[in-house]
């Protein structure tokens, strides 16, 4: 018998239900998330996939279920600080701060580093981000990508070995959307980081992720995992080409057919 050497999954829902309400989204998943892994999230508006991730972050309880989440504890951070990074659509940068002190804010909050210490490593974490230049900007003062790279800058500043981004291309042009996918290919390659994303952007999918699942209203669940372009190009469910190739609109359900934007 084959012995699976694979280390366990960084994050893992098990028997997972979410809802509102007490109506259930998304029933009874099974999501593990390999260590090192870029999983996208897919699916049709309103199958669950922003519900889903504020599972698995913690944000919501599950209606029944659970999350696990297997990453080291750092040494240097009280046992309570958040060990996972989360970029919402919005960014959530403070207006009334600069970038500089949005980024220092974690490390603020979590360490007893003095000041002049969280200063060096929120430069840091700008210089990854490509916004060293606009550390005394306020948020106001920036465009959507920078502010997308400023809240990353932020949930990375505690060294989250997971990163959730939620739609993180969302009102982004092409350029700027293709310069943000560089930017966390850089944080899983070098870094190593974990990232879940929720995307609609095909390209974007295609580009960086190296598994996805396909959420699906009909079955309140995951109607197909695997790596993007093995699916578009393999499978032959036809809930899964719709998805992908944008074919046929779905008999069952007709707003979750809409397929996701592909960009020429
Ligand atoms: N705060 C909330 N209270 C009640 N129902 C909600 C809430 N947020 C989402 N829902 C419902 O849960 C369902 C799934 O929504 P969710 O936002 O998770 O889907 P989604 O796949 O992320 O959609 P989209 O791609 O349009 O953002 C929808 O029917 C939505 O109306």
């Amino acid at each position: 018998m084959d012995v699976d050497q694979r280390p366990p999954p960084i994050l893992e829902a098990r028997r997972l239900t979410v809802g509102w309400g007490g109506v259930p989204i998304l029933e009874d998943l099974y999501l593990p998330v390999e260590r090192g892994a870029v999983l996208c999230v897919l699916g049709g508006s309103g199958t669950g996939k922003s519900t889903l991730l504020r599972a698995l972050i913690g944000l919501d309880r599950p209606m029944s279920g659970e999350v696990i989440m297997r990453v080291e504890p750092d040494p240097y951070l009280p046992p309570e600080a958040p060990r996972l990074g989360v970029l919402f659509q919005s960014a959530a940068l403070f207006g009334s701060m600069t970038v500089l002190e949005n980024v220092a804010l974690p490390l603020r909050r979590w360490t007893d580093l003095d000041p002049r210490a969280i200063e060096t490593i929120a430069r840091a974490k700008l210089r990854l981000v490509g916004l060293e230049s606009y550390e005394n900007h306020l948020p106001a003062e920036l465009s959507g990508g920078m502010k997308k790279r400023a809240g990353i800058a932020r949930a990375i500043a505690l060294e989250a070995p997971l990163l959730f981004l939620d739609e993180p291309s969302a009102g982004l042009d092409p350029v700027t959307s293709a310069a943000l996918d560089d930017l966390i290919l850089t944080l899983n390659r070098n870094l190593g980081i974990t990232v879940v994303i929720v995307t609609h952007e095909l390209q974007s999918v295609y580009r960086i992720g190296t598994d996805c699942v396909l959420l699906h209203r009909d079955t309140k669940g995951i109607v197909a995992r695997g790596r993007p372009t093995v699916l578009r190009d393999k499978s032959k469910d036809p809930r899964v080409r719709a998805f992908f190739h944008a074919e046929h609109s779905l008999r069952s359900s007709q707003s979750d057919a809409q397929p996701a934007q592909v960009q020429p």
